[in-house]
Formats: C-alpha cells, structure tokens, sequence
C-alpha cells in the first residue's frame, strides 16, 4: 500500500499539484500557511471518513477556484487509481472512484490503510473520548477494512432509534426492535474488531524496540456489552433512560482507549507532552508492523509536523525506526533540515509555497 503519484486540483490552497512519490520517504517542507498539511490531509481523504482535519467536505474545494475539488491518486505496484473528491454543483457530496467507476468511500479500505500524527492529536489524551475512539478506529480500519462499513450502519441505525426514541408520537415497537438488532449485529463486530486489534497492538508494543520512546499499554473501556444478545437486551431495557437523555447511552459509540506508560503505570493524561507523544509513536510504530503481519503490505504514514516537537535524538530514533520498516512515509516540516537524517533511497523531497509544490533535489545542510 503506496502511492506512486498524486494529484491535487483545486484542493484547498492547490491549484493544481502533482507529485510522482518517493516509495518510501516523501519530505514536505515550507512556511506556515504554505500547504503542506493540506497535502497530508488531501492523502487521508483516500481513505474512508472525513480526512485528518475532520472538515467539512464543502469547505475543501479553492475558494478562488470554479467549485469542486479532486484528490487522486496511483497505486504503487498495481494497476490501480482510487481518486476522490465534489463536483461544482453538488459541493456537499463526496464522490469516489476507484479506476473511473463509482464506488462507495468504505471500499477505499480494501485498496489503502492510512494512519495519521498531527499536531491536534498532542491534546488526545486530554480531552473527550471522541478523538481517541476515532483514532483506535483508524487502527482497527488497516486490520479490518469492513470496521468501516460496521461503524456506518451502527450509527445510521443508532441515528434512527435516537430519532425515532425522541418523536411525540410513539414509534412501531417493531421498528425499534429491528434497529436495536441491526445496532447489535454491527455494534458486536465493532467490538469484536476493535478487541482484537487492542490484543494484538499491546503485544506488538511490548516486542518493540522503543528505544527513546515511552512505551505504552492500551486497554478498552467498554459502556455497554460486547455480545449482540446482550447489548440488544441492554438497548431495549435502555429506551425509556435514552428517550430522556435524547441518545443511547449503551453501546460501542461510547468505548473510550485507555493509554497507559509501561514505564511508569501512569496514565497517558498525566504524562508530559514528550512521552505522550513518544507514545504516540510507539502506538503508530507497532500497528505499522501488526498491518504489515497480517495483511503483508505496510500502511501509509502521515506525519504532520512530527519531527519539529521531537528533539534530536528522538528524531533521529524515529527515522532509524522508520528506515526499518519498508512503508510509505509522507512529513512535514517548516525547515528542510529536520530531515536530514532521513534516508535518501526511495526519497522524494517538495517545497511548497502558497500552494505550488516544486520538488527538491536532496542537498545536505551544512551542520549534518
Ligand atoms: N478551501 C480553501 N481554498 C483556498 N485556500 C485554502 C482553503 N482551505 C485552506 N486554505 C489555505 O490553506 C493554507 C493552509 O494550508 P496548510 O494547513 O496546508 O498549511 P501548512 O503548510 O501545513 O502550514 P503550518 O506550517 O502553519 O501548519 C492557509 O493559507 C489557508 O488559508
């Protein structure tokens, strides 16, 4: 799972980019402002969900542009071009395609696993559970590509019962009672996904060479039952507790990831910002290896000014680990010397300034 090439038209501040990638190492670097994150998120649009930035897909397309935007991209090693994106008179609606036919976004998860670090994601452990469920979602996607497809039809019914829980007149009870199956049936294998990914993960961190990295133990906690029979028994005896608060308060939509440091048994919310996002790495680093163990191809890595919050040995530990694995890795940076310690083979290097990319012929600063 690579891209070959990539490219951008009318994608927020990009006219028109296009970009042959580097197999292994792809270096953004630029000014603030520049567009480099907006290259980042345009790759985590291929795969399913709202993208990194979790905007709005009408907000996406130039603004000095005709309307509508395209994102896409080839494959590395096969035949194949995924692309997506909005036409002008229908801004509002995501359209895909992958090799020029229609198709549905949740199918972009059998074609790329995509994994992201922002700088948004330093306050993960800070604040609700929303972002750290989001991002265990995006973990248990690259080992399940049909969690995608789960998570949609348990909300789209969840939605329903919500709606259909708070009108004035009282719905068909049999009604109610198919959604709850439907959220059951979806909501067990959203569980039994995201379970066997945590399992996994934890046994991948505790194998791996964190070196500078703060290590850490990952665990679930669950509001609600795991077993379809159980968690329909759970909804239904729930109806009237969640008629009142306007929601369901049972079920997977509400699991939270509980992250602690090995080294210290603390938890990640009391830990500095360092190790929170050393563990941060160390999460990125062995699911990169669990994807690559069980669907014999790595996942693509997006690092949205990384290297900058790390200091020079972690920095160099990081590449060191990277240059281990045989993934794909998109970074970026405000200086083109935080790369430096990044391998030259299979790299490719972009300045990008108000939008324009121009690619880079590698040159070594002069402190290296
Ligand atoms: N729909 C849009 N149309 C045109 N420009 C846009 C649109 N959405 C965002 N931008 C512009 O894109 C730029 C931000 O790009 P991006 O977030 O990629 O910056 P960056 O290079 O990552 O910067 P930083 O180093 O500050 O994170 C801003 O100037 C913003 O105004």
């Amino acid at each position: 799972m690579a891209l070959s090439s990539l490219s951008l038209t009318q994608f927020r501040n990009h006219e028109a980019t296009r970009l042959q990638a580097g197999a292994r190492f792809n270096v953004i670097w630029g000014d603030n402002g520049a567009g480099k994150t907006n290259i980042l998120e345009a790759i985590s649009l291929l795969a399913p969900g709202r993208g990194m930035r979790r905007a709005a897909i009408e907000q996406m397309a130039r603004q000095q542009g005709p309307g509508g935007f395209t994102v896409a991209a080839a494959l590395l090693g096969e035949d194949v071009r995924i692309g997506t994106g909005t036409a002008s008179d229908s801004p509002s609606r995501r359209q895909v395609r992958v090799n020029g036919a229609a198709a549905a976004a949740n199918n972009l998860a059998d074609w790329l696993a995509v994994v992201w670090l922002t700088p948004a994601m330093d306050r993960l452990f800070l604040e609700s559970a929303g972002g750290r469920r989001r991002f265990l979602d995006r973990l248990v996607l690259a080992l399940h590509p049909a969690h995608a497809r789960h998570a949609a039809r348990y909300e789209a019914a969840m939605r329903e019962r919500n709606r259909l829980l708070a009108a004035e007149r009282p719905a068909d009870p049999g009604w109610i009672d198919a959604l709850e199956a439907r959220m059951a049936e979806h909501g067990a294998a959203i569980a039994l996904a995201r379970a066997d990914t945590l399992d996994a993960l934890d046994l991948q961190i505790g194998a791996l060479e964190t070196g500078p990295f703060a290590q850490p133990s990952l665990a679930l906690e669950r509001k609600g039952p795991v077993e379809a029979d159980a968690l329909i028994a759970a909804l239904r005896s729930g109806r009237s507790r969640d008629a009142a608060a306007g929601r369901a308060l049972a079920g997977p939509h509400r699991d939270d990831l509980i992250v602690t440091m090995r080294q210290k048994g603390q938890a990640a919310a009391l830990c500095s910002t360092g190790e929170q996002k050393a563990m941060l790495i160390a999460i990125i680093l062995a699911h990169a290896d669990l994807v690559a163990e069980r669907r014999g191809s790595r996942l693509i890595l997006l690092l949205d000014e990384v290297a900058a919050h790390l200091d020079p040995a972690r920095r160099a530990a990081l590449y060191e680990q990277l240059a281990d694995r045989s993934g794909q890795v998109w970074m970026t940076g405000t200086d083109a010397s935080l790369f430096d310690a990044v391998p030259l083979a299979g790299r490719a290097d972009w300045c990008v300034s108000g939008g324009v990319v121009a690619a880079q012929a590698r040159t070594i600063s002069a402190d290296q």
